[in-house]
């Protein structure tokens, strides 16, 4: 369908929802409104979860997934794509599969596999589904540190293990390669990012003092493909949403007695 009117910045979420808020669609949902970028999702999995862990989930019927593609790639104008939480190999394919087919924009691909209680959100078999199908797809993949030695079986000890397993993942077919740090030792996080042109950056912030750190790498994507909708350049939608994942982690928001959500007010905006 087509209409003259301007479309109002939108993006696209394919992840899990979160029953306390914190994480997944509702983190990118929260992020997206944040931003002034409209979300539309589609919903993966359903997960019983609270700020101490998840206690259950269960993953869409195949039929209904491919059915949220089709009726949003039909009426909206979707700049801008995430993916989340897919569960496991039959989900990643279909997905990979809807974003093959429809024109949704740059696809930004966050790996998640552990939740940070230590659930399993990935099947183990699915990371070949993940490497084979999703990365060539993906202008951007974000994986934290564990998912990306998972991906390309290189333990990053050193900042040139970091380099090389980036430039692993470019080789899986990543335009992009974001690599982030907060699994990482020391006062400082730092997360690293390989360029399409091959140039290189790092973000270095120091690390709060904190628990409420549920759902930053969901809000990291999100915060990506909403400046992206918004029509930043890659490297300028890195660098803003770096920005805001900061704030929304500094600004603190008490919320379950556990790893607490984010505070998607603290810019204000
Ligand atoms: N305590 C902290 N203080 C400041 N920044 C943090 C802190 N914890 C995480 N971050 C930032 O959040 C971003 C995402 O971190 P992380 O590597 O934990 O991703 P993730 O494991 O995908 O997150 P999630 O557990 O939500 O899936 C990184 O840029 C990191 O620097
Ligand atoms: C639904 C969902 N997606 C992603 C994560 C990882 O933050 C989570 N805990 N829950």
């Amino acid at each position: 369908m087509s209409s003259d009117l301007q479309q109002f910045p939108q993006m696209l979420t394919v992840a899990g929802i979160d029953s306390s808020g914190g994480a997944g669609i509702n983190a990118d949902v929260a992020t997206a409104f944040a931003h002034h970028v409209y979300p539309a999702t589609v919903v993966v999995a359903v997960t019983a979860q609270n700020t101490y862990g998840v206690q259950g989930a269960t993953l869409l019927d195949t039929n209904i997934i491919e059915q949220q593609f089709a009726s949003i790639a039909d009426d909206l104008a979707i700049k801008a794509v995430k993916t989340g939480m897919l569960g496991d190999r039959e989900h990643v394919e279909i997905v990979a599969a809807a974003l093959a087919k429809y024109d949704l924009g740059p696809i930004i691909i966050d790996p998640v596999m552990v939740a940070k209680g230590g659930a399993k959100l990935l099947t183990d078999d699915a990371i070949t589904a993940v490497k084979e199908k999703l990365l060539p797809l993906a202008t951007l993949v974000t994986p934290n540190l564990l998912e990306a030695q998972q991906l390309t079986g290189i333990t990053i000890n050193t900042p040139a293990d970091l380099a090389a397993a980036a430039r692993a993942l470019q080789a899986l077919g990543a335009q992009n390669v974001l690599v982030k740090g907060g699994h990482g030792a020391g006062d400082e996080l730092t997360d690293y990012v390989l360029l399409a042109d091959q140039s290189a950056f790092t973000l270095v912030n120091p690390r709060l003092d904190t628990t409420r750190t549920h759902g930053t790498g969901d809000t990291y994507a999100a915060a990506i493909a909403s400046n992206l909708a918004l029509g930043h350049d890659l490297k300028t939608a890195i660098t803003l949403a770096k920005d805001y994942l900061y704030a929304t982690v500094a600004n603190e928001i008490i919320v379950g007695h556990g790893h607490g959500p984010l505070n998607h007010w603290a810019k204000g905006e």
